[in-house]
């Protein structure tokens, strides 16, 4: 075997054969099984691209009716769930939170009949159904409140908005939602669908595949940035402090939250996206003050940081649409999970059709038969 030469990060080394997303990082391209994440954004809803990235093809109208109907009969979650996380602490990250529960369901579901194309349908609508309604429930808990109920006769943005705020969102709101679930639903060998591939390749259940998944992507340098943008535009607080902010933290070598990409080395298409769905919301619902200073970080980012290749990302521009609807910012990160575990499960399905477990190598750089010094030596 030839042995390659290590590279941190494993920048660079495919570690998969998948025919689920494509990036072009140079020219900023982002297709989900050969379609435009543009076209998809315009034309599409979360659940069909779902389906599309989990099962290969757009389905048909019969085929996409049935999995709606399947995946709204399944959003409930069972009273013992709910009264487990009754009992998690309300000051926790509402990501350990959705860890925490996700993993749970694998208490309730898991028979590992992986064989079973079955068992893969059923797990595959589970969890698209019931990450929403646990994301909202430990939100109304932890407030003190009861969870409510999901509403049958509204579509699954909608009624996940309804979920969480208890009341009927706008119907603008509710699909500038569903379109940032399907920008945020997959995106080729990142560090989560890593993760998930890696449990997966063990072959143990679909639950412990999307717990570990999710506590990847809660991390500040992959989904959790998104959160922590939040939190930067209000530390920079007005345009005129922008630049000094920016000069300050590229003195210190901290990084820009929301910049950056090991892929894009242009601006990422989601972001451009974003940024257009966010003037959409402000047109409708009042401009941000935050806005502008991200418009004014990124101007100043670019002036600095495009030698570099760093544009926004992904999750520079999702908070200010979050923020806009009056979602709490420690909500973006289990959102950006509830979008992504439909690619996790593509990845998941597609891993168990060839499947052969992950197990690296390393470059050992510690001791060899070094003595045991007795502890009273030491
Ligand atoms: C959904 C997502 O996961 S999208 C990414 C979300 N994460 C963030 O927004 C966090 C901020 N960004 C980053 O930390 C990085 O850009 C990552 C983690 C996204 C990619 O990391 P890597 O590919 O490993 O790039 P790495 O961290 O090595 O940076 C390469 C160079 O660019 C610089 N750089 C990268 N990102 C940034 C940034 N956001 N701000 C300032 N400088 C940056 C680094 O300092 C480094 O410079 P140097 O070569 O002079 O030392
Ligand atoms: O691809 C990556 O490394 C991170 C990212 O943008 C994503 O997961 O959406």
């Amino acid at each position: 075997m030839t042995v390659c030469e290590y590279k941190p990060g494993l920048e660079g080394i495919p570690a998969a054969q998948s025919s689920v997303s494509y990036v072009d990082g140079q020219q900023g391209i982002l297709q989900y099984r050969g379609i435009r994440i543009e076209e998809l954004a315009e034309k599409s809803t979360f659940l069909e691209t779902s389906y599309l990235l989990i099962w290969g093809t757009l389905p048909t109208k019969e085929e996409l009716e049935a999995f709606e109907h399947e995946i709204r009969y399944h959003r409930r979650i069972k009273y013992r769930i709910r009264d487990m996380m009754k009992c998690f602490p309300e000051s926790g990250h509402p990501m350990d939170a959705l860890q925490a529960s996700a993993a749970a369901l694998g208490l309730f579901y898991s028979r590992r009949d992986l064989d079973n194309p079955a068992y893969i349908r059923a797990a595959v609508v589970r969890l698209l159904a019931k990450i929403p309604t646990m994301v909202a429930a430990f939100q109304l808990m932890r407030k003190g409140n009861d969870p409510v109920q999901p509403r049958d006769d509204l579509g699954y943005s909608a009624n996940f908005l309804y979920m969480l705020n208890e009341r009927e969102p706008d119907p603008l709101a509710a699909r500038i939602f569903d379109v940032c679930l399907t920008l945020h639903a997959e995106h080729t060998m990142n560090a989560s669908t890593f993760s998930a591939r890696v449990t997966a390749s063990t072959l143990t259940d679909p639950y412990a595949v999307m717990a570990s998944a999710v506590g990847t992507l809660g991390g500040p340098l992959h989904g959790g940035a998104n959160e922590e943008v939040i939190a930067m535009l209000e530390e920079i607080g007005s345009v005129e402090n922008v630049r000094p902010y920016l000069e300050d933290r590229l003195e210190r070598k901290a990084k820009i939250m929301g910049f950056g990409h090991r892929v894009y080395k242009v601006k990422d298409p989601r972001a451009t996206i974003l940024q257009n769905l966010a003037e959409q919301l402000f047109e409708k619902f009042g401009r941000d003050k935050y806005y502008d200073i991200a418009v004014e970080l990124e101007r100043a980012v670019e002036e600095k940081l495009a030698h570099k290749g760093i544009y926004p990302n992904v999750d520079f521009y999702s908070g200010l649409v979050y923020s806009k609807m009056g979602i709490p910012t420690d909500l973006f990160t289990p959102i950006f999970a509830i979008a992504r575990v439909a690619g996790w499960l593509a990845h998941w399905k597609e891993q168990l059709e060839e499947n052969r477990i992950y197990r690296p190598t390393q470059v050992y750089t510690g001791l060899h038969e070094a003595a045991y010094i007795p502890i009273e030596e030491r």
